[in-house]
């Protein structure tokens, strides 16, 4: 590495305005040429020389706003299909001169080149290109090569130019050019952005190259590309995390920064979302979801549902789920697939409730619901479910492909009756709706249900026996006898009879399970022996 000489400090306070650059000479070089003629005419009324590329040059200048191509200054024609435009030793050297330095300007001079203070670029657009379902040489042929390359040196450079990749940007951009250029802090900002820019590009980019254009045999097989990138953006600092000593934050996804999914919820109404929040309201919105068309409510506490329920509205599922447990639904978060209705809210207002979670909300109802100072209300449309969904662990990240509720085994016409009689429609309907509900419970589920509605559940045990006698417990609070001719679901098999006793010696009427453990035989033989409709489903559903 050959040595630098030290670059002169300031000692300026970066947001000072002794740190503003004066934009005298600006690249423009962009795709996308929204807000560009707007742009031109601001930065040309500021008195700012304009140098670009190609179809950029001639918007510009149809507009009649003075430009100089990019080939007047190299003296080299753009070629190759545009592959090369600004690859060239003069655009460079006049992005990347350190004008703080002395000798970089005689350089520039001795070379007769001139710097820039401004660059404004944004890229070939290759992750629509691939989602339009173009071929690989069409996909390959939009990766900008130019654009970043110029785009990272001015970031590099940010003491002596300021670097724009976003047309959203281009209000502050002509603002500082009329005002004397962007302060060292905000060049900063600039450079941030755009590395970030760069680096999601070239992550969609190894994407694509890893599970698309060159998958090897491992992702042929798994559907598991060698490399995953992702980029997050910090949506919002929260006030903690999962206690008051941990500090939090919420970060976007592409989704999320496109206003899809929980993250990217619109907020109508109450306090900041907490950690917690984010954590019941996402358990809860995924387990509204999880019933089709069927108006759902799923009310969440620590990520566990403390009651499911369809209706013939959302009211009626409201209530059916909240007479589940409505000790636990205290401060729990209720989530729906439907419209909140006035009916709705009347029943949820009155209930200390975090959150409420739903498509839309009816305006009498928001009217009801927003005089609860502390309720939070998000809007949020219907999942867009993700195909696969990750978990850090120490050292490393688990991708699994996310459990969708129409596996193999959740249509009950693919069950097996391993023992009684088979079951009417009615407690097939319920052994359905049980079915696909044990699914939101974690560790360990059992649920049990009636008439469209979780009336027991059992969950977050270390043996399955124990959350039978919790759901069991729970569904017979108070000398309620709800587990009495309930059905019951359990997400994944009895390993041995005695958790499905316990349901039996409560009054199941019918059982689902998936089935599958060595002693099947001797659970079904409890079943048989109670008289109990068993099926067998083939498909567990755990959830840790
Ligand atoms: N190859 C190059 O030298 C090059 N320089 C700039 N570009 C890109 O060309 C686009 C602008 O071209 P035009 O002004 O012709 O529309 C921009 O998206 C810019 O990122 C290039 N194109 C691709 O790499």
């Amino acid at each position: 590495m050959s040595a630098v000489p030290p670059v002169p400090s300031t000692q300026l306070d970066p947001a000072s305005d002794e740190t503003r650059r004066p934009v005298r000479r600006a690249l423009v070089s962009v795709y996308d040429k929204t807000g560009l003629v707007t742009l031109a005419t601001e930065l040309h009324a500021a008195g700012v020389e304009l140098v670009s590329t190609g179809s950029t040059a001639a918007t510009i200048a149809a507009a009649d706003i003075p430009v100089t191509k990019v080939e007047g200054l190299t003296g080299f024609p753009e070629c190759l299909d545009g592959r090369v435009k600004t690859l060239h030793p003069r655009v460079h050297a006049g992005i990347l001169a350190d004008t703080r330095r002395p000798e970089h300007l005689a350089q520039l001079d001795e070379l007769g080149i001139e710097a820039f203070e401004l660059v404004v670029v944004n890229l070939y657009p290759f992750t629509q290109t691939v989602a339009s379902g173009a071929g690989p040489d069409e996909c390959v042929e939009q990766i900008d090569i130019g654009g970043p390359s110029m785009v990272r040196a001015a970031a590099k450079n940010h003491p002596s130019v300021a670097v724009v990749v976003d047309p959203a940007r281009y209000e502050d951009v002509a603002a500082a050019a009329a005002g004397g250029g962007f302060t060292l802090a905000q060049r900063r900002l600039l450079a941030a952005e755009a590395f970030a820019h760069t680096a999601a590009y070239d992550i969609a980019v190894s994407g694509w190259f890893a599970n698309a254009y060159a998958p090897d045999e491992q992702a042929l097989e798994s559907g598991f590309g060698a490399l995953v990138g992702a980029q997050w953006t910090r949506g919002e600092v929260l006030r903690y995390g999962e206690n008051p000593h941990q500090s939090a934050a919420l970060y976007l996804s592409e989704a999320g920064r496109a206003g899809q999914g929980l993250a990217g919820a619109t907020q109508l109404h109450g306090k900041a979302m907490s950690y917690n929040n984010y954590v019941d309201a996402d358990a809860a919105w995924r387990a509204a979801h999880d019933h089709g068309d069927a108006a759902t409510v799923a009310i969440i506490k620590h990520a566990n549902p403390c009651g499911i329920a369809v209706g013939a509205d959302v009211a009626d599922a409201h209530a059916k789920a909240h007479a589940c447990d409505p000790v636990s639904a205290f401060g729990g978060v209720i989530a729906t697939n439907q419209r909140v209705t006035l009916a709705a809210a009347e029943q949820i207002a009155p209930v200390f409730t975090e959150v409420v979670v739903a498509p839309a909300f009816d305006d009498d109802a928001l009217a009801v619901l927003t005089q609860k100072k502390n309720i939070r209300l998000l809007v949020v449309d219907a999942p867009e479910a993700p195909i696969v969904e990750m978990r850090p662990v120490s050292g490393g990240l688990l991708l699994q492909h996310v459990d969708r509720v129409d596996a193999a085994g959740d249509d009950p016409a693919t069950w097996t009756l391993a023992t009684g009689e088979a079951a009417d429609d009615a407690t097939l309907a319920d052994l359905a709706f049980a079915w696909r509900a044990v699914r939101a419970v974690k560790s360990n589920a059992i649920l049990l249900a009636d008439d469209g509605a979780s009336v027991g559940v059992g969950m977050g045990q270390v043996n399955r026996v124990d959350s039978c006698r919790l759901a069991v417990e729970r569904a017979n609070s108070g000398g309620a006898e709800r587990a009495r001719g309930a059905v019951a679901a359990s997400d994944a098999f009895f390993p041995f009879a005695d958790g499905l006793q316990v349901l039996l010696d409560a009054g199941v009427r019918a059982v689902v399970q998936p089935g599958g453990s060595v002693r099947d035989e001797e659970v079904i033989e409890a079943a048989r022996a109670a008289g109990v409709t068993l099926y067998l489903t083939g498909t567990r559903h755990f959830a840790h």
